[in-house]
């Protein structure tokens, strides 16, 4: 880019600046974390620590700054979800888009309790995000679902995954699925352009 395009650029953001706040919502392990790095800075580990809570950052892309709220998706941080969606440009919804492949080993009751867990949790997060999507101060609000970890032989396709969370029932809003991975990068840019399309211009 020359010089005189980056001056109109700085420029242009200088008049134009666009902001979006967010909130990611989704069960423990999906990878929620995974993509606010991913989108902050395009790292990613496989050492994750599990969200406390919530986490907020602050991210620029071009002349958009994205807020974002990354919440604990642990079962006694879900009810807080809906407090943290009040009032934002989109929610985004990871769900958990794949069933373990590790089956019930020499009768550890950890392990199946794991299992099951996991063979359960996309009806988990249909219960959860149709509960959430009932509430009436987040009516009208953009959704973007997010299957991740397609990288992984276990994923389920996009058309199992918008089946199983009952996607097309959802008439009263904007629904957007991308199948992604934040481990190999895939499609984290077509997320990206997908936030800034839906910020709006900071007041
Ligand atoms: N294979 C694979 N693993 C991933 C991917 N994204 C995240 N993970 C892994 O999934 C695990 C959980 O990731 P987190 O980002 O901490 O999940 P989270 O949704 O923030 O979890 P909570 O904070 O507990 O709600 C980590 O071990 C990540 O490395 C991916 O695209 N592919
Ligand atoms: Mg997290």
């Amino acid at each position: 880019m020359g010089l005189w395009d980056s001056f109109l650029n700085w420029l242009r953001s200088l008049f134009f600046k666009q902001e979006m706040e967010l909130s990611l919502v989704g069960l423990q392990n999906a990878g929620k974390t995974s993509l606010v790095n991913s989108i902050a800075t395009g790292g990613y580990s496989e050492d994750m620590i599990p969200t406390v809570g919530f986490n907020m950052r602050k991210v620029t892309k071009g002349n958009v700054t994205i807020k974002l709220w990354d919440l604990g998706g642990q079962r006694r941080f879900r009810t807080m979800w809906e407090r943290y969606c009040r009032g934002v440009s989109a929610i985004v919804v990871h769900p958990r888009c794949f069933y373990s492949s590790v089956p019930f080993i020499n009768g550890c009751k950890d392990r199946y309790v794991v299992d099951v867990a996991d063979r359960d949790s996309v009806p988990i997060s249909r219960s959860e995000l149709h509960e959430l999507l009932t509430k009436p101060s987040l009516g009208g609000i953009p959704l973007l679902v997010l299957g991740n970890k397609i990288d992984k032989s276990e994923a389920l396709s996009k058309q199992a995954l918008v089946d199983q969370l009952g996607l097309e029932s959802i008439k009263e809003r904007e629904v957007c699925c991308y199948m992604i991975s934040c481990k190999d990068s895939v499609n984290i840019d077509v997320v990206i352009d997908w936030l800034i399309k839906h910020s709006r211009t900071a007041k």
